[in-house]
């Protein structure tokens, strides 16, 4: 089972069996995996499964089968899915909000939906926004903003109130490279987390995350720390980048025999 930690920390998220799909098709057909603190890359092509495997460890759709444990919850009903979702921030691809709502209401929004207590929620609101470079524009309606500057709102809501596990779901996608490089320094930051991101941005991979999952056709082909993954690399592989020869090899099966 992929587990990127030592056996002395507890794992955030244990999933066993994990068999998810839309109607008649199964996307994730029993995927095991364990995931402790520290940033987890999702890299695989277009309907590889990534966004499935965020939606079912955000317990937005519940398992086909098998089973999803999140910070020693097992989920298995709406009961202990709503108990799970204190302990987590999800940013999907395309996130709702009410045009009108400011910035700090949205993220307060969120941070209500995800019961942090009142006493906390205006502090936990304004270090959201100001981890997200936000500060000065907290008062500005969400319809005014920028398409990276809804990102960070966005990212904001998705860290308020200090989740346990982080699903990122291409969370870098609309910000300017000052931005994503201020975004890697944020992730770095949040200690003791389990952070989930799916990417297409192989340098993004490169710079923060501690291992990396290629997937493809809802399966695992590659489990293990990028520079593993970089060091796979065939000769002849297409890509700019160790890591993006590596990652292709691994994608069209032609790893060296170990
Ligand atoms: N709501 C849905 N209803 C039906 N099929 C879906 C739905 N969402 C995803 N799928 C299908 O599930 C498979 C996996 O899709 P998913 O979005 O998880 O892939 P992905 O790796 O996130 O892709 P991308 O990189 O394009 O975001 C694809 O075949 C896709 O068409």
């Amino acid at each position: 089972m992929p587990s990127g930690f030592g056996d002395e920390v507890d794992a955030i998220v244990r999933v066993s069996g994990l068999v998810q799909g839309y109607g008649r098709a199964n996307v994730l057909a029993g995927v095991d995996l364990e995931i402790g603190p520290g940033v987890l890359g999702l890299l695989g092509p277009n309907g590889a499964g990534k966004t499935t495997l965020l939606r079912t460890l955000a317990t937005t759709t519940p398992p086909r089968s098998g089973t999803v444990e999140i910070c020693g919850t097992r989920v298995a009903s709406e009961r202990t899915a709503r108990k799970a979702r204190r302990g987590i921030g999800y940013l999907p691809q395309e996130f709702g909000y009410l045009p009108a709502f400011t910035v700090y209401d949205f993220v307060r929004y969120c941070s209500w939906l995800r019961g942090v207590p009142g006493r906390r929620a205006h502090e936990a609101t304004v270090n959201a926004i100001a981890a997200v470079g936000l500060a000065s524009r907290q008062k500005a309606k969400m319809k005014a903003l920028s398409g990276g500057m809804l990102r960070r709102a966005g990212i904001a809501s998705a860290i308020v109130g200090s989740p346990n596990l982080l699903l990122l779901d291409e969370p870098t996608v609309g910000l300017d490279p000052a931005q994503r490089l201020e975004f890697r320094g944020l992730l770095r930051s949040l200690e003791n987390t389990a952070i989930v991101l799916s990417t297409h941005l192989v340098e993004d991979v490169a710079a923060i995350c501690d291992n990396v999952i290629v997937m493809s056709e809802g399966r695992f082909l590659y489990y293990g720390p990028p520079r593993e993954l970089a060091g796979i690399a065939s000769a002849d592989a297409p890509g700019d980048s160790p890591l993006e020869k590596g990652y292709m090899t691994v994608l069209t099966g032609n790893e060296v025999p170990a």
